[in-house]
């Protein structure tokens, strides 16, 4: 078989058709649902600039890739993460590195270093590994079962997993971090429903009737991670067993200070948010689309069955398997899971023909810019070959930016690659994943851009 013929050359994976004008954009806003990707105009994927007013806020969106380097890259110091945004995951966070702004962002940042590093990579590969095979053990039991399964959770369950692996050396089936995964839920439901409310005022917004139990989620969380810090703290760091160790052997370049422990807290609190979600989100989507497409189901297949039955090297594992991640890069085009990057100036600037002021806020969007009509042939299919290295120039600078641009880019790209590539190949490799109601499945931004439900799938071991 030839597999490069084999795979349908025109398939359009599930998105909502933009059609909003500013009167759903605000129902949207304010309805249950509150999925912003249902109110996008269609006006905001030809645009490279543009301006809304909304509430007493102006809201600029930016994406022509030149003028969001201006903005993320070159004058990232006047554009800090917004406070609509700093507000609504501190209660998690503290001043973890995610919120963090100015010089205390720049030190946290060169503090993670070191626990981000390819050295930290190899070290947390067999953690990897060790909770990949659980998943595929845990899969393989509802597939004898024959009783369909949220694959949405079972994948939100394995990177969870994984991050606590890496970070403590401990299985997420542990009672504590299976209190931090639980709290996490909640935490995940309630701060979607408070976000619009969020939006809506550049003051601070009224207190909502669910902000108590968010609280109580974020309370429950950083008391678990707290508990655990203290362990480690009390037992003492061993140079190089996990992150954090790491991150409490981590100190200041400048001035040779460690971490306090809420700090420890903070940063471990955003490894578990900024790296189990995103991860899993991507791999929901890819075997989604995957379900439809048997030719590209196929290739996988052949790369991840010429890996054999035991643990890939990570060597191996980096160098090959080149179709399953040109896949993997289609997904996080198409479903970013950080779908919208807000920031707010300063100082005025002039960008473009706008003069942005303080308190204005900034989005540069994944979601948009990956579907932009001016930059993408056929935004909107699935072609995974869009990334072989023959077609590179067809694709603008900056114009693919799932893991964001600039100094914040996310540290955590190559942990995420290797994960999602070892993920994929075990499970395509070893079952047919198919959702059992797929035409109901439509993208939501939440805190990550996720499917709108959840996804019950019908696993079959393969033959
Ligand atoms: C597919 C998976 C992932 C995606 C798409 C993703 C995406 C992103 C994006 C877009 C940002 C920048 C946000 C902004 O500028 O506003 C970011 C930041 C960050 N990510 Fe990731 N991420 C992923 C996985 C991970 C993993 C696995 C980790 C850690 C193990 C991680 C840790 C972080 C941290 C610490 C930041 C904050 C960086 C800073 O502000 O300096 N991410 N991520």
């Amino acid at each position: 078989m030839n597999l490069a013929e084999t795979t349908p050359p025109r398939y359009r994976p599930p998105a909502p058709v933009p059609s909003g004008n500013l009167g759903t954009f605000l129902k949207v806003l304010l309805s249950r649902d509150a999925n912003l990707l249902t109110a996008l105009p269609r006006r905001v994927f030809d645009v490279l600039m543009g301006e809304r007013v909304i509430g007493d806020r102006r809201l600029y969106i930016i994406n022509h890739p030149e003028t969001a380097r201006e903005v993320m890259v070159e004058r990232a110091a006047n554009y800090p993460k917004a406070a609509v945004f700093v507000d609504a995951l501190s209660p998690l966070v503290g001043d973890g590195v995610f919120v963090a702004n100015g010089s205390s962002w720049r030190r946290q940042r060169d503090m993670i270093r070191p626990a981000m590093s390819g050295i930290a990579l190899s070290r947390a590969y067999p953690h990897m590994g060790a909770a990949v095979a659980d998943c595929v053990a845990r899969v393989a039991a509802q597939a004898r079962a024959g009783k369909p399964f949220a694959l949405d959770a079972e994948l939100s369950h394995v990177t969870a997993d994984v991050v606590f692996r890496t970070i403590f050396s401990e299985p997420i089936e542990a009672e504590e971090a299976m209190t931090v995964f639980e709290a996490f839920a909640r935490f995940q439901v309630l701060s979607d429903q408070l976000a619009p409310w969020k939006l809506l005022y550049s003051g601070r917004p009224p207190t909502p009737p669910q902000a108590a139990g968010f609280r109580a989620a974020c309370a429950a969380i950083r008391g678990t991670l707290g508990r655990m810090v203290d362990r480690r703290l009390a037992s003492g760091a061993a140079a190089g067993r996990d992150i954090a160790d790491a991150l409490i052997g981590a100190t200041d370049p400048e001035t040779g200070r460690a971490f306090t422990r809420e700090e420890l807290v903070d940063q471990i609190a955003v490894f578990f948010l900024a790296g189990h979600e995103t991860t899993a989100s991507m791999l929901t989507w890819a075997l989604v689309i995957l379900a439809n497409l048997p030719g590209a189901t196929a290739r996988i297949r052949a790369e991840a069955d010429a890996l054999g039955q035991g643990e890939p090297s990570l060597e191996a594992l980096q160098a090959g398997l080149p179709y399953t991640k040109r896949v993997l890069r289609e997904v996080l085009r198409l479903y970013p899971p950080v779908g919208f990057l807000v920031r707010s100036p300063l100082a005025p600037d002039k960008v473009r023909r706008w003069t942005l002021q303080p308190g204005d806020l900034v989005v540069v969007s994944p979601w948009v810019i990956h579907r932009h009509r001016g930059f993408w042939k056929d935004p909107d299919l699935f072609d995974p070959d869009r990334f072989l290295p023959e077609r590179a120039a067809d694709i603008p600078k900056d114009a693919y930016i799932p893991f964001g641009l600039g100094p914040r880019i996310c540290p955590g790209a190559a942990f995420a690659t290797v994960e999602s590539t070892l993920l994929l190949a075990r499970l395509m490799g070893n079952f047919d994943i198919t959702p059992v109601s797929p035409a109901s499945i439509q993208p939501s931004a939440r805190l990550t851009i996720r499917p709108n439900g959840t996804v019950l799938c019908q696993a079959r071991a393969r033959g």
